[in-house]
């Protein structure tokens, strides 16, 4: 029980008749709420570092040159080494996803969360399985995490089995398949980049199943009327071996560097690359999976399609550990091995509550 403004209230019974709405954030502001309801209310203080945000840029790396010759590509390897070790995110531009195939997943992902409620409501869930198109608002809303997200999404695996097309709604269902291609397409070319960054051969890491499933998600920030009081994603770092991030014009994006937050600025046609726990964990420590989040915004809605390259849902004994090409008797292994499921199931549990969970398995 949490009192607050000397109100009694449970926040599981609260967080419980909003998610009994099915209507997510969307819901409240169309009723035209005013006030940011108390669930939504991060901690008090935890905001106060929201002026900290440096005049750094994320760096950006143009792949147009990447299959021109042997020392093009060489070029590209070594400013892809250089963001993965000092920064876990950059910004791709010329990576060859046709901004026609850009525009229709945004509109897509827009238009479904836009729907009528009574549509949307056909895919309320919350079970994460593969094959199901699944809509709901905050996946951990009956976690451990410190308060409810104004945001609302949707998921669905895309790879390695699709569900069948009849199966995903029509505002968007289009757009997630022909997206979807040229996702893998390039997730092929970043484990290939990210593989000889390490000194490897170009398939090591499509070999480890890295390129295996891709979990597609769509996230929907309505306009939020008190911004101050809530945040749009709280700060975490991603269930994944890398994800590819679309964002739509508005911004607000923002990345843990060196302890401050330094601003993704939304370029056209470019896409966010980012490293998840799963690359820093195989990598042990070389990548570096960075914390990163969406503070809320008056301006909305924002819309962000984040592809994450993670196999939790497929039934696999895989375990994964430091590689061993890796570690030497200088460089020990720094976490123990873990299967997807396992780290997956405790990161849900945990919620976004801005740490990570690779500090558990840590050796
Ligand atoms: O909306 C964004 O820009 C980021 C979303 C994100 O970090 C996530 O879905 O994991
Ligand atoms: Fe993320």
């Amino acid at each position: 029980m949490v009192t607050k403004n000397s109100v009694e209230f449970d926040p599981y019974i609260e967080r419980k008749a909003f998610d009994e709405t099915q209507e997510g954030v969307k819901g409240l502001v169309d009723a035209k709420i005013t006030e940011v309801p108390r669930i939504f209310h991060v901690p008090q203080g935890s905001l106060t570092d929201k002026n900290s945000v440096s005049d750094l840029e994320i760096p950006i790396i143009d792949f147009a040159t990447v299959h021109v010759d042997t020392a093009s590509r060489e070029a590209v390897v070594e400013k892809v080494k250089h963001v993965a070790e000092k920064w876990g995110f950059f910004q791709v531009i010329n990576h060859g996803i046709p901004l026609n195939v850009l525009k229709e997943i945004e509109d897509g992902g827009r238009r479904f969360h836009e729907e009528d409620p009574e549509v949307k409501k056909r895919y309320f869930s919350r079970d994460f399985s593969m094959n199901k198109f699944v809509y709901n608002s905050n996946f951990d809303l009956y976690s451990a995490s410190p308060s409810v997200n104004w945001r609302d999404t949707f998921s669905c695996y895309m790879a390695p089995d699709p569900p069948p097309p009849e199966d995903l709604p029509v505002a968007c269902r289009d757009a997630m398949i022909e997206y979807t291609k040229h996702v893998i397409t390039l997730g092929d070319l970043l484990f290939e980049l990210l593989s000889e960054a390490l000194g490897l051969k170009s398939e090591t890491l499509k070999n480890m199943d890295c390129l295996k499933s891709v979990l597609m998600i769509c996230n929907y920030y309505p306009p939020c009327p008190q911004p101050d009081l809530t945040m749009g994603i709280s700060q975490h770092s991603d269930n994944s071996f890398l994800t590819i991030l679309l964002q739509d014009n508005i911004g607000g994006l923002q990345i843990l560097h060196q302890d401050s937050w330094v601003d993704v600025s939304p370029i056209p046609g470019a896409l966010v690359i980012n490293m998840g726990d799963f690359l820093q964990l195989i990598t042990n420590d070389k990548f570096v999976s960075a914390n990163h989040r969406v503070p809320a915004n008056r301006e909305g809605p924002r819309v962000s399609i984040a592809s994450f390259f993670s196999s939790s849902a497929l039934p696999s004994s895989t375990v994964y550990g430091p590689m061993k090409e890796l570690v030497s008797e200088e460089n020990p292994p720094k976490y123990r091995d873990i299967t997807i499921k396992e780290y997956t199931d405790e990161y849900f549990v945990k919620g976004l509550d801005g740490t990570s969970y690779l500090s558990n398995i840590r050796i």
